[in-house]
């Protein structure tokens, strides 16, 4: 145990747990009462009245207890309810609780009968916990509450803390009326509104700080804590209308995201970063040398989608950013669009669904065509390349691939030596090749005159892979009969007016870069991305990042876990050990993965440290980022 001069008050309900116990208590005892709804709003609106101290909480307590008609034997089930409703920030800090456990006491305006069992697990003895007591009948029935006890009624916590006298500074946690009022009648020195479990503005506004968990509270404080640094502190910024399950899943575990519609021109970009640990894009917003310099506290880039290029990798990677992205949830998305494209061109429905809608009726099979037995050739034979070649071969299309890597052919593909091979044979020709900067105007006037007279182009890949203007050309001069194009050389970085050469021009189907845009895909991203977040973030492992050593180290228990990134040259490994040894650190797990540049090492070590290892960590020459998780 650790003594200090300090002693930390905490309220039960709402703040220990999650849930206002009253309220489980009348679930559980009106749950066969066809007026149970009525009945709990009714308790739960008397419940906010006395938080909110707009009705006495004597009053509150006694018409809680009538409504709620409850049993000595419901509080068996209660307490057991009640375990699995601890708060999540309080279960993950046991050991602050065994430390200080002589410094922390529980006042509650709740109950005893079910407060004691639960915080006795956390080293709160019953002499520790001020709270009210239920009188029963002779049945067992409750029947009311012990009037004489001061935490019955108004203002109780006041009385009841001064009576206990405490020395040293008290600091009271709880999320409401009757905590912050202990401050205000100055017998408490500081109160925290915790607002984990419900965000109360009145006890907000009261508070010394505002903890949205236990972490919040340890970190100022500085008291041993689950994670060194709160997540609540963590920052991320979610750019381009990324899914907002995204900004739930990562809101769910504590960090604090805001949501930004557009994507952000470099200069804006610049600006809004600072300060942001994370950024979360799609394939419009350019992170640059500039962009990465001014994220001074940035740590990961996570792509909500698949192409990376937007973000100059390198540079990333040099100043210790992780980059993520999803590189297979859209995928399928593209390919079902590829396949509609290919049928629509190929019976000319953009031109007969454009007269009709002009009002003319021009019945024709001239330049209409069944896919079945025609030639498909796919330029770029990675995820989307493959799976589009399975689903053309199943509606009867005989399809090549080319790609600059030896790929396995799946199904009866046939695999073409040469780009020029593909474009010769091919009656459309689809592109799907990475979104490598090499690939820039990749089909021009040369590539587009070796394609069959009145084939078909489509292109979801990137829209510097076409030459536009050429592609315009080959259209209007008829070498080509048709194209679908998803993607553009320059795209505007939010909805609005748009120009490109391919306007107008018949049999061309032009999509404003939705190919991976379908609901199933962006929910799918909104989980995946923010799982390697949160992954990395929270543990260290760096698996799946595009630009980074990729390392998974399983958490052990009791154990302090540091990160540190670093330039890739001899020595740093013993450097690190050298510092660790001479604190006389145990390493209970070490995982190191370099790549030319950098190395990532994560290290776990015995529970106890001295905080000057980290400033020692931090010195180690050729450091580029550390971080102590926890
Ligand atoms: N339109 C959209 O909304 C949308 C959605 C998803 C993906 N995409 C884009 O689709 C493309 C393909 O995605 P993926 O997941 O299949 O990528 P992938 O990395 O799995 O496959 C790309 C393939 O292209 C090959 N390749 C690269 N350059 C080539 C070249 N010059 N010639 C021949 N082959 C070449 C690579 O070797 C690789 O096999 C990417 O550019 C991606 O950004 C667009
Ligand atoms: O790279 C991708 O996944 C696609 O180009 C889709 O990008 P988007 O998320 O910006 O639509």
């Amino acid at each position: 145990m650790v003594a200090t001069n300090r002693k930390y008050v905490f309220d039960f309900d709402s703040t220990l747990t999650r849930v206002e116990a009253l309220d489980v208590l009348a679930e559980m005892t009106l749950k066969d009462k066809s007026n149970k709804e009525e009945i709990i709003n009714q308790i739960q609106e008397i419940t906010n009245l006395g938080i909110d101290g707009d009705i006495s909480f004597t009053e509150s307590l006694e018409r809680r207890i009538k409504l709620l008609k409850a049993h000595k034997d419901d509080l068996g089930p209660l307490v057991d309810e009640l375990r699995q409703k601890i708060s999540k920030s309080i279960a993950a800090n046991k050991e602050f609780f065994e430390k200080f456990s002589d410094d922390i006491y529980v006042i509650s305006c709740g109950f005893k009968e079910f407060i004691d069992p639960i915080v006795e697990e956390y080293q709160i003895p019953s002499n520790r916990v001020y709270a009210n007591t239920f009188k029963f009948d002779e049945q067992g029935n409750i029947i009311g509450f012990d009037e004489e006890n001061v935490l019955s009624q108004h203002n109780g916590k006041i009385a009841c803390l001064r009576d206990m006298d405490l020395e040293g500074e008290v600091q009271v946690i709880g999320d409401g009326y009757s905590d912050y009022v202990m401050k205000e009648a100055g017998i408490a020195d500081k109160f925290f509104a915790y607002t984990e479990n419900v965000h109360r503005e009145k006890a907000a506004s009261k508070a010394d700080h505002v903890a949205p968990n236990l972490d919040e509270f340890l970190f100022v404080n500085d008291l041993p804590r689950n994670y060194s640094y709160p997540k609540n502190r963590i920052k991320i910024l979610l750019l381009e209308n990324v899914h907002p399950a995204a900004l739930e899943n990562l809101s769910k575990d504590g960090f604090s995201v805001e949501l930004v519609k557009n994507s952000l021109p470099e200069e804006e970009l610049i600006e809004k970063i600072k300060g942001v640990h994370v950024l979360g894009i799609r394939s419009k917003t350019q992170v640059t040398q500039k962009v990465l310099d001014a994220g001074n506290k940035l740590l990961v880039v996570g792509a909500f989608c698949i192409g990376t290029t937007q973000i100059d990798l390198d540079y990333a990677r040099k100043k210790g950013v992780a980059v993520f992205n999803a590189p297979y949830s859209n995928t399928r998305s593209v390919v079902e669009l590829a396949i509609g494209e290919i049928i629509m061109l190929m019976r000319s429905v953009v031109a007969r669904s454009a007269e009709i809608h002009s009002g003319q009726w021009q019945k024709t099979a001239v330049g209409s065509r069944e896919v079945r037995g025609k030639n498909l050739g796919i330029v770029g034979y990675g995820n989307i390349g493959k799976q589009l070649s399975i689903l053309a071969e199943a509606i009867g299309m005989r399809v090549y691939y080319y790609d600059v890597e030896d790929k396995l052919s799946l199904g009866n593909t046939k695999k073409c030596n040469s780009l020029e091979d593909l474009l010769n044979v091919s009656d459309v020709v689809t592109l799907h090749v990475d979104d490598n900067k090499a690939n820039k105007n990749f089909i021009g006037e040369r590539e587009i005159n070796q394609m069959r007279d009145g084939a078909m182009l489509i292109n979801l890949s990137r829209g510097f892979v076409v030459d536009i203007e050429a592609l315009a050309e080959a259209l209007k001069s008829g070498k080509l009969g048709g194209a679908a194009i998803d993607v553009y050389p320059e795209e505007p970085r939010s909805n609005g007016e748009f120009y490109t050469a391919l306007q107008g021009i018949p049999n061309v189907i032009l999509t404003p870069h939705v190919g991976g845009s379908t609901e199933e895909a962006q929910r799918d991203i909104a989980d995946f991305v923010p799982n390697k977040i949160m992954d990395y973030i929270n543990t260290g492992n760096s698996v799946d990042a595009v630009n980074f050593p990729n390392i998974r180290l399983p958490k052990q228990q009791k154990a302090h876990r540091f990160l540190h990134i670093h330039k890739n040259v001899p020595g740093i490994m013993a450097k690190i050990n050298e510092v660790l040894a001479s604190y006389e650190l145990n390493i209970l797990g070490q995982y190191l993965s370099t790549d030319s540049d950098v190395g990532y090492v994560i290290t776990d070590v015995d529970r106890e440290y001295d905080k000057d290892v980290i400033k020692a960590l931090k010195r180690v020459d050729n450091t580029i980022k550390f971080r102590v998780l926890y």
